[in-house]
């Protein structure tokens, strides 16, 4: 009786031809993209971080990614400076509105955001000089102990840049005066940050995560109170050849389990229900909001958990959309599958039930089981390590290449506004998730129906059919051309 994981299907329906032969040699093999260093733009209001965004991204180009279906990450950008990729991130939405206001759940938001960030840039007002709500926010970006650079913005005349200095007493850290308006101290600032960044290659990575060859899978299992998510983990650690250790989270009251399987490892995160859940005095909050995204940013897999028996939620809906954000390899594991084959449920109509709620996550695997009775525990398991592995795989220039000329030429993206939209070529410039740029003579003339297929197209012939992949459209020859291998 057992249900095995199943995955949806990732079939596209036009895609009944052979696959493309691999005609193109790669001759990139030297291309080690790494994962996307972050840089959070931070600040009190009204410094100018959204101008900033603005001035430092250049001519403000959409930020397509068509897996998120209709959200759209308007607060990123991906940038190519001094040879290397990163993305600057806008915080402005983080929520330092006053300094009343900077209780726990605004300062969750905060460390969310800038969790993400592998440097910070912080934004200051030479004009109004350091303000207490200047220091308010350095106290808090203080702990995070990550590299910042500050820009004392607003210095309209030269002679205010020794006035800048003022804010150096909040940070031991690279100071340049920028002005937006008098558009002066771009360049600077932007070599600067390069600078920051972490080294480039196999060992950059947000958040800590290491690219190693064979490197431990951080696994975050989310889903609605009461779905089953401790006893999944027990389920885990209960299993014969299992060996569980606990290991410090990243917030007090968290645990992360190492789990040895096989010989291989694994670490759970922020699993508190497993072995402290009484002691909890009050977890009500413990699956709130923000402590689920912050697991989920964490993690390298996500198991988003459904409970059989129970219609999808607002709140599952909001975890899954975080996921989406988060650009998360996801599994949909709808547990308590005992109780839902008494009612004859079948694991089609579930799927079924899932693929028409998150319309734009079909290649999401889905899994089916009994936690209680450790039934299919550990198969999600592996597939995850699979998922895990997927988000790591690089694809040749060549190969890729010739994926997206084969797509093109089976269903060429429709003419817009008279003109015929061409993409010359594409490269990956990095892993978890794989990130793409295509260049194009213009990305504006690309729907988003042909970029879904696209993507669908991708999915099929390239090694990660089961993941998020983010594309991003450029137009050609606004920036140095991608060198995904140097270091
Ligand atoms: N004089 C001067 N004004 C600037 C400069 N940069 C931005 N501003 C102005 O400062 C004001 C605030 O700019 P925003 O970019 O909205 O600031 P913000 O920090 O994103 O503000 P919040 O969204 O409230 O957090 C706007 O009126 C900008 O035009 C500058 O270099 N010089
Ligand atoms: N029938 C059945 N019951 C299950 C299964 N998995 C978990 N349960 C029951 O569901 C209840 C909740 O399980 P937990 O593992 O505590 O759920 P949780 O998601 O960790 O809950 P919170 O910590 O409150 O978020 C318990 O009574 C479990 O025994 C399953 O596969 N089948």
């Amino acid at each position: 009786m057992s249900v095995s994981p199943s995955p949806t299907s990732t079939t596209d329906p036009l895609a009944g031809t052979d696959p493309p032969a691999e005609a193109v040699a790669s001759t990139d093999s030297a291309a080690a993209p790494a994962t996307i260093p972050r840089i959070a733009i931070v600040g009190r209001p009204n410094v100018g971080k959204s101008s900033l965004f603005n001035w430092l991204a250049g001519e403000r180009l959409s930020i397509v990614d068509p897996t998120a279906g209709v959200t759209r990450d308007r607060l990123t950008h991906l940038m190519h400076e001094g040879g290397r990729y990163f993305e600057l991130i806008d915080t402005g939405g983080i929520g330092i509105v006053d300094s009343d206001a900077l209780e726990e759940e605004i300062e969750g938001q905060i460390r969310v955001g800038l969790e993400m960030a592998d440097v910070l840039l912080f934004v200051g007002d030479a004009q109004t000089g350091v303000l207490p709500l200047d220091r308010e926010v350095a106290k808090r970006l203080h702990p995070l102990g990550k590299p910042l650079v500050i820009a004392a913005n607003k210095c309209d005349s030269p002679k205010m840049e020794s006035d800048a200095a003022e804010f150096l007493e909040l940070f031991d850290a690279p100071l340049l005066a920028t002005t937006v308006k008098g558009n002066r101290g771009r360049d600077a600032l932007l070599s600067t940050l390069v600078q920051a960044l972490p080294p480039a290659g196999e060992g950059e990575a947000s958040g800590g995560a290491e690219l190693a060859a064979d490197p431990v899978m951080k696994l975050a299992v989310v889903g609605r109170r009461n779905v089953g998510k401790s006893t999944f983990l027990n389920a885990l650690a209960g299993e014969e050849r299992v060996i569980v250790s606990e290991v410090a989270g990243t917030t007090r009251d968290s645990i992360d389990l190492r789990f040895e399987v096989d010989g291989r490892s694994l670490v759970a995160i922020d699993t508190p229900g497993v072995r402290r859940k009484k002691s909890l005095a009050n977890d009500v909050e413990y699956y709130g909001t923000v402590r689920a995204q912050q697991s989920i940013r964490r993690a390298d897999v996500v198991l988003m958990t459904f409970d059989a028996t129970r219609t999808i939620s607002k709140v599952d809906k909001q975890l899954v959309a975080d996921i989406v954000e988060a650009h998360k390899p996801c599994i949909f594991v709808v547990n308590k599958w005992d109780l839902a084959l008494e009612k004859e449920m079948t694991s089609e109509r579930w799927a079924e039930y899932l693929e028409k709620t998150f319309a734009n996550m079909r290649y999401v695997p889905v899994a089916f089981l009994t936690s209680q009775a450790g039934r299919n525990v550990r198969p999600v398991v592996d597939l995850a390590q699979s998922l895990f592995k997927q988000a790591r795989e690089r694809v040749g220039t060549g190969k890729l290449n010739t994926v997206i000329r084969a797509a093109i030429e089976k269903n060429p993206p429709p003419m817009r506004k008279n003109r015929r939209p061409k993409i010359f070529f594409a490269t990956q410039v990095a892993v978890t998730p794989p990130t793409i740029v295509l260049k194009c003579n213009d990305p504006g003339l690309l729907g988003d129906d042909w970029k879904r297929y696209l993507l669908t197209q991708m999915r099929d012939r390239l090694p990660f059919p089961e993941i998020p992949i983010r594309l991003y459209f450029r137009p050609r020859g606004n920036e140095e051309e991608p060198t995904p291998g140097r270091r």
